[in-house]
């Protein structure tokens, strides 16, 4: 394997990490008519059809053009060529303008790649509309009759008077296709479910997830605790573009993922696909196979249906490990990242090797996974602590005679993400993963805010919150196309996080043109079905992620559309474990008092069905008179009151772009403390009232026993906040550590 041969700049050693050694068993597997891996070690360059920019393809005489012409033609150590289209001394000049602007990002020449290759800084703009390419004419070409090709991959793709395939003309197909490819929705996201592992078949967790492929829906089956303690199942009900069980293949991922876009690479377009997930869920899994797939398909186009039309295919390969870029493909060489005049962003010394064909692509990507900073989380022995972009650029030559450099048509980024962990999920780490966790996480969130920020169609987005969102600004805006793959695990251990990463994914949605009511489509939506027992409302832990007090059509505190309910659940919305159903009388809670609440308005029973249960058990005696029923709807007020969200929640900060990181976890931190405040007024007030009730009702009724209950779950909820302030603390803490290691010089 080539990643046993690299060498060059390594993380500093740290206890638990290491290069993520990589595995071809998972890597492709179903990929047909890749080749095997190349050559070892030094060869793989030349050995493969791997080619620096403008070095062995190109006629000698045309590098000796080039290297005169662009007077920026240099040797890098090992002797390689590298294009600067500018000068170097204007190179540098406007870098250190740039070092001068930002001191973080200050590095010494030393540290970058040799030569001053840039071709991101200077090429980050589209090149301008292409003519449409000469095609066959009525041939269908090679590649596509065998297996899916591009004419398979969106039947709309087409006109849709039918025709046979031989009758397809290419040019036709693809003016058809920039329609189409214009009004697609922006972003695609797809849920993928991974298999129960063996840790948690041992543990004898359970497979909490159920997927209904046909409507693209999943839900999420969670276990709760019912005030008087027995277990009751809530089920979350979700539906996004796709949603892919345990048994689909990494083939199938791709044909749902990146095939349908990766023809609009060719028509000026820019498309992402990142894989977000929990630790240890299956992104990496789930996303190494991809760019050698699509790379295949480039190919298929480029030899084919764009054939001699002068395309080229470049790879580049790089990291963001502690917010910091490193170049996967060069040595983890420190790269620095600038925007240019437009906003544009530019990685500078990033290397990009122009390929043409794919082993040569399979040995670099190979290269830069095994070059890739991993570690030991709780959650995964081989886990990704950076977050990994693979970028397959299309360029073109201006005037189509390869005498000018070549610059983009189209750019096909794959990012993977790190993990996502919970504070609390860290506590075993050493004190260098607690650090990445609090880097990742704040990326993560950076991107978040960005995310809301879109959905917000706020005129500032927060790119610069980090380095991933500034690389990812591309996906966001202008004519792109991004695909959200959301990695879950089966597991009931992991419910939280799964319906923490199942929520930002819907966030994700909602920016789609089809979800956002401000534009296009229909909306494509989150169906949460969830009942909101009271101890929901009192839920501190988990509503970070998503509030779920939202009526329909409106913003949460967040600023984000709330969720419909898919269904006008029963009180409680929920499937009993079985030997407990019988003494709970949840069919009883649809009772006549109810109904009229909720005809009233006052309330919804879903919202407040703890109270419906105490309802239901002295519901004699508080039907008697006017004093009872007010307890309860005064309750029920007083409850809506508190959790009604402060003002500031509604007021997304526009910050000062310098200060929008501290003003997001600041922002996060007060949210948790509001929350906590709330839930903590609740329990209050739900005390207040149920002394009231106590007062009112013979001693020895059925209420004492509710009381007793009630004050179990009160107590479990104090715990809880408990447990809500050392997370605090924890966070407190990381964002410290953090702030230490990047006031620190740099490794
Ligand atoms: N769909 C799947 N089918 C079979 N095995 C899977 C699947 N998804 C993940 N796995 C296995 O689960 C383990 C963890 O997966 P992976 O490393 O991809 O997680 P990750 O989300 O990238 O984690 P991290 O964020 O910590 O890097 C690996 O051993 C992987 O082989």
């Amino acid at each position: 394997m080539s990643g046993a041969a690299v060498g060059g700049r390594q993380i500093p050693p740290r206890s638990g990490h290491h290069q993520r050694q990589f595995s071809s068993d998972h890597f492709l597997l179903d990929s047909a008519g890749a080749g095997a891996g190349g050559g070892a070690g030094g060869k793989w360059l030349g050995s493969s059809g791997l080619n620096h920019p403008y070095s062995s393809s190109l006629p000698p005489s045309q590098q000796v053009e080039y290297s005169r012409a662009a007077r920026g033609v240099n040797r890098g150590a090992g002797g390689e060529l590298f294009l600067s289209v500018e000068s170097p001394a204007r190179a540098l000049g406007s870098w250190s303008s740039s070092q001068r602007r930002n001191g973080d990002d200050t590095v010494s020449t030393g540290q970058l790649s040799p030569g001053i290759l840039d071709l991101h800084s200077l090429d980050t703009e589209l090149l301008p509309e292409i003519p449409l390419p000469v095609l066959y004419d009525g041939v269908q070409p090679l590649g596509y009759a065998q297996g899916r090709g591009f004419d398979d991959l969106d039947p709309s793709f087409f006109t849709s008077k039918q025709m046979s395939k031989a009758d397809i003309n290419p040019l036709k197909s693809f003016s058809v296709d920039k329609e189409k490819l214009a009004s697609a929705a922006k972003i695609k996201v797809v849920v993928r479910k991974r298999p129960l592992n063996k840790k948690e078949i041992a543990k004898k967790e359970e497979d909490i997830i159920t997927i209904e492929r046909s409507s693209n829906s999943l839900t999420v089956h969670e276990t709760k605790l019912k005030v008087d303690l027995t277990e009751y199942v809530e089920k979350h009900e979700f539906v996004f573009d796709a949603v892919l069980d345990e048994d689909v293949s990494n083939d199938e991922v791709y044909q749902e993922t990146v095939e349908p876009v990766v023809p609009a690479i060719f028509q000026r377009t820019k498309a992402t696909c990142f894989a977000y997930g929990q630790t240890g869920s299956g992104k990496t899994y789930t996303m190494q196979p991809l760019p050698l797939r699509a790379s295949q398909d480039i190919l298929r186009l480029m030899h084919h249906t764009y054939c001699n039309q002068g395309f080229q295919l470049f790879v580049s390969f790089f990291e963001i490990y502690g917010g910091k870029l490193f170049d996967l493909l060069n040595d983890r060489r420190k790269l620095c990242m600038r925007e240019d005049g437009k906003q544009k962003v530019c990685i500078v010394g990033l290397q990009e090797y122009r390929v043409s064909n794919v082993d040569a692509i399979r040995e670099l990507i190979e290269k830069g996974n095994a070059t890739r900073s991993t570690g030991i989380t709780g959650a995964n022995e081989e886990s990704s602590r950076s977050h990994a972009i693979l970028q397959l650029a299309i360029k073109k030559s201006v005037d189509g005679s390869e005498s000018k450099p070549p610059r983009i048509v189209g750019k096909l980024s794959f990012i993977d993400l790190a993990g996502s962990e919970r504070g609390a999920d860290t506590t075993d780490n050493d004190k260098q993963t607690r650090i990445e966790g609090a880097e990742i996480n704040k990326s993560l969130l950076a991107l978040k805010e960005c995310i809301r920020a879109l959905d917000n169609d706020q005129v500032h987005i927060p790119f610069r919150g980090s380095k991933l969102t500034e690389v990812l600004r591309d996906s966001f805006v202008g004519d792109s196309r991004t695909v959200m793959i959301s990695c879950i695990s089966p597991s009931s251990g992991s419910c939280e996080h799964t319906l923490n990463t199942l929520r930002y994914a819907d966030r994700v949605k909602s920016l789609s043109k089809g979800s956002n009511p401000k534009k296009d489509l229909p909306s494509a939506i989150l169906r949460e079905s969830t009942a909101l027992p009271l101890s929901s409302i009192l839920q501190p832990v988990s509503t970070l992620e998503g509030s779920n007090d939202d009526s329909a059509n409106e913003k949460n505190k967040f600023g984000i559309s709330k969720q419909s309910r898919r269904e006008t659940s029963p009180p409680f919305n929920m499937d009993h474990v079985p030997s407990k159903r019988e003494e709970v009388h949840v069919a009883s809670l649809n009772g006549e008092y109810f109904k009229e609440q909720r005809s009233k308005g006052s309330t919804t029973a879903e919202e407040f069905d703890l109270s419906a249960m105490a309802c239901e058990q002295g519901k004699t005696s508080w039907r008697k008179g006017k004093a009872e029923i007010y307890s309860v709807s005064s309750l029920e007020d007083r409850v809506n009151r508190v959790n009604t969200p402060p003002q500031k929640w509604k007021d997304v900060a526009d910050d000062d772009e310098d200060d929008e990181l501290n003003a997001l976890l600041q922002e996060e931190e007060d949210l948790v403390v509001a929350h906590r405040k709330q839930v903590e007024e609740t329990i209050d007030i739900v005390r207040e009232e149920m002394n009231l009730l106590v007062k009112a009702d013979e001693p020895g009724s059925k209420l004492d026993d509710y009381i007793s209950k009630l004050n179990a779950l009160l107590s479990q909820k104090a715990a809880g906040i408990v447990n809500l302030q050392a997370r605090l603390a924890q966070f407190q803490r990381h964002l410290n550590e953090y702030n230490v290691l990047v006031s620190s010089p740099g490794p």
